[in-house]
C-alpha cells in the first residue's frame, strides 16, 4: 500500500460509526471548529478596525485600498480606531449633515479631538468653540485678505530664492538635497516671520533645522504607544515647552513695540504691511472689558498658527515635486506656462496678478490638494444624541451623544462620482471638466487666487475637502495657496529638481506612529541644479 493510501484509510475508516475513535478526525474536526469561529470573528474584527489604523499598525500604507475599504463600508459606518470607536462618514451629503445643519449639536474644540490630540496648544483657536473661537477667527480674518497677503508676498519669494539658492549650494558639493525636508525649513521660516514677524537672518539655516526638529518631536505625542515611540508623550511636551518658550520672546517683543507706539502715538493701525500680521491683530485685541490676551493665549495661538501653516503647506509642496519627478511631461507644460508668463510681463519674480494666470500650475496643485490631502482626516464629537438620514432615504444612524465623528477627506476627495478615475493622478481634470461648483461657497473664500481668476472655478469645500468646510474651514486656505504657487513658480523658472533622484526614493506617501501627517517614507532626494540660460532675477 502506498503512504497516500494508508493516510487516506487511517482518516477514513471504513467503519463511520468509529469516526470520532480515529484521532485525525478528532484533529480535523477540532482545527475545522476553531476556523468556523475564527474566520468570522477575524472578518468581523478586520470589517471594524479602521483601515487607516490597520495600515499604521501594520507598516503599509495604501490610500488606494483604503479609500476603497472605507467606500465599501458605506456612507457612514461604525469603526474602532487607534483613538476609539467611531463613526466615519464620506462624501458631500454626510458632512453638510455634521458641519453646518448639526453645528450646534457637535463639539468641534477640544472636546471634539481624541484624547492623543489635546494639549498641546491649550487656549489656541482649534482648542476653543462656539463664541469663543467664533471671536478669535474674526480678530484673525483680517490678516488673511487680499490686501495681506498682497503684503506678504514679496517676503515669501525672498525667502524661497534663499532656500533654493542654498540647495542648490548644498548639491553643488556633490549630494543630494532631501526636498521634503526643505520645503519644511522654507515654510516654517515663511510662517515664522510672515505669521508672527519673527526677525529671522537669511542664513542661519542651522538654527531653523534644529527649530523644525523641534516641530517634528511635537507630533510624536499624537500616536499611543506601541504605535509611536513609547516616550513620546514626553519628548512632545519637552519640544512644546521649548517652542513657547522661543514663541514668547517674540510675543514680548513685538507687544513692547506695540506699546511704545501707542506711548508715542506714532500708529498702530493695519495696512502697514509688517503690522497687518496675525499676531499683531491678537496683539492688538480689546475684549469688551478693555482686556488684552494673555501671553499664554498669544502663545498658543502662535504655535497653532506655525503648526498649521507650515507642515500642511509643505507636505503639499512636496506631493508637487514628486508628481513632477514621477512624469516629466508636466514639469515641461509647467515650464511652458512659466516662459510664456515671463515673456508676456518682462517680470522673473512673479507678482501678485500673475500668480492669478497660472492654470496650469493651479490645476495641478488641485489636483495635489485632491490626492494628496495633507490632512486625511477631519473630527467632531456629538453633544447630544444625533441623526443621520441618508439622501437617498435608507435607514437613519442615531449617534450618540459623546461619540466621534470622523469625516474622511481622502475618500471624499476620490468621489468617483464627482472625479472619473478618481485614484489617477489628472491636473487637466480641473481644466477640461471642472467638477461643478457650489455658489453659496464663496462666501468662505477671502481671496482670488485660485478661485476666480482662471479657468478653474471655486469648488464646494463639502467636494473638496483638503481645507475642510464649514466655520471651522482652513483660515489659511488662500494664504497657502499663494505660497504653494509662489515656491513653485519658483522651483520651476530657475531649477531642476527632476532628472537626477536620489536612488532608492519611494513616491508613495505614508503614515507612520512617528510621523501621522502623510509623508515620504525616505524624503525627497533630488540634487537641485540652476537651469542653464535663465536670466538672473531682480
Ligand atoms: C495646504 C495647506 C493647508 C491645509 C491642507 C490645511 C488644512 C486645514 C484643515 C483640514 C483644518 C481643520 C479644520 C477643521 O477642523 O475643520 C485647518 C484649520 C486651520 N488652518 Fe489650515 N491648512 C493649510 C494651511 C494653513 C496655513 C498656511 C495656515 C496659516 C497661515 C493655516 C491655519 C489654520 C488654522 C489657524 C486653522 C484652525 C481654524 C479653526 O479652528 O477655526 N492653515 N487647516
Amino acid at each position: 500500500m502506498t503512504t497516500m493510501s494508508k493516510l487516506l484509510s487511517d482518516l477514513i475508516p471504513s467503519d463511520l460509526t468509529g469516526l470520532m475513535d480515529n484521532q485525525y478526525t478528532r484533529y480535523a474536526l477540532g482545527a475545522g471548529a476553531v476556523a468556523c469561529l475564527a474566520i468570522p470573528a477575524y472578518t468581523f474584527i478586520k470589517n471594524r478596525i479602521d483601515p487607516i489604523s490597520l495600515a499604521v499598525i501594520r507598516g503599509r500604507f495604501n490610500t488606494k485600498d483604503i479609500v476603497e475599504e472605507r467606500y465599501r463600508r458605506g456612507a457612514i459606518h461604525w469603526t474602532w480606531s487607534i483613538f476609539g470607536g467611531l463613526y466615519v462618514i464620506i462624501g458631500e451629503h454626510p458632512a453638510k449633515w455634521l458641519l453646518i445643519q448639526e453645528k450646534d449639536n457637535i463639539w468641534s474644540g477640544i472636546d471634539g479631538r481624541p484624547k492623543a490630540f489635546r494639549g498641546f496648544a491649550t487656549g489656541s483657536i482649534i482648542d476653543q468653540d462656539f463664541e469663543e473661537h467664533a471671536r478669535s477667527r474674526r480678530l484673525m480674518v483680517p490678516a488673511f485678505k487680499i490686501d495681506a497677503l498682497k503684503g506678504y508676498l514679496p517676503r515669501m519669494l525672498h525667502h524661497t530664492t534663499n532656500s533654493m539658492e542654498h540647495w542648490a549650494k548644498e548639491c553643488d558639493k556633490g549630494g543630494y538635497v532631501d526636498l521634503e525636508e526643505g520645503l519644511k525649513l522654507l515654510t516654517l521660516r515663511i510662517a515664522f516671520t510672515l505669521l508672527l514677524g519673527a526677525k529671522i537672518p537669511d542664513d542661519n539655516f542651522e538654527e531653523m533645522s534644529r527649530l523644525r526638529e523641534r516641530y517634528a518631536e511635537l507630533f510624536l505625542g499624537f500616536a499611543p504607544w506601541p504605535i509611536g515611540p513609547w516616550d513620546g508623550k514626553k519628548r512632545s511636551k519637552i519640544a512644546k515647552d521649548s517652542i513657547l518658550k522661543d514663541v514668547g520672546e517674540i510675543i514680548n517683543e513685538r507687544r513692547k513695540d506695540l506699546e511704545e507706539r501707542e506711548k508715542s502715538g506714532k500708529g498702530t493701525e493695519d495696512g502697514v504691511v509688517e503690522d497687518s500680521d496675525p499676531l499683531w491683530l491678537l496683539l492688538k485685541a480689546v475684549d469688551e472689558n478693555g482686556d488684552r490676551l494673555s501671553v499664554q493665549e498669544l502663545a498658543a495661538h502662535s504655535l497653532i498658527l506655525v503648526i498649521a501653516g507650515h507642515e500642511t503647506t509643505a507636505a503639499t509642496l512636496s506631493s508637487f515635486v514628486a508628481e513632477c519627478i514621477r512624469d516629466p511631461t508636466l514639469i515641461s507644460r509647467l515650464r511652458a506656462e512659466q516662459d510664456a508668463l515671463i515673456a508676456s510681463t518682462g517680470r522673473q519674480i512673479p507678482s501678485y496678478e500673475d500668480l492669478k494666470n497660472m492654470p496650469f500650475m493651479d490645476a495641478v496643485f488641485r489636483e495635489c490638494e485632491r490626492v494628496h490631502s495633507a490632512a486625511p482626516n477631519i473630527i467632531r464629537r456629538a453633544r447630544k444624541d444625533i441623526v443621520y438620514v441618508p439622501k437617498d432615504g435608507t435607514k437613519p444612524t442615531v449617534v450618540k451623544k459623546g461619540t466621534m465623528i470622523l469625516w474622511d477627506v481622502l475618500s471624499t476627495n476620490r468621489d468617483p462620482s464627482i472625479y472619473p478615475d478618481p485614484h489617477t493622478f489628472n491636473p487637466d481634470r480641473w481644466l477640461h471638466q471642472p467638477p461643478t461648483t457650489s455658489p453659496t461657497d464663496s462666501a468662505t473664500t477671502t481671496s482670488d487666487i485660485g478661485t476666480t481668476s482662471t479657468s478653474i472655478p471655486s469648488l464646494s469645500p463639502f467636494r473638496l475637502a483638503t481645507f475642510s468646510a464649514g466655520h471651522r474651514i482652513c483660515i489659511g486656505m488662500q494664504f497657502a495657496r499663494m505660497e504653494m504657487l509662489a515656491v513653485a513658480s519658483r522651483l520651476v523658472r530657475e531649477y531642476d529638481f527632476t532628472s537626477d533622484v536620489r536612488e532608492g526614493t519611494v513616491l508613495e506617501k505614508t503614515i507612520s506612529g512617528r510621523k501621522p501627517l502623510l509623508h515620504y517614507p525616505l524624503g525627497l532626494g533630488v540634487r537641485f541644479l540652476k537651469r542653464t540660460g535663465v536670466q538672473k532675477a531682480v
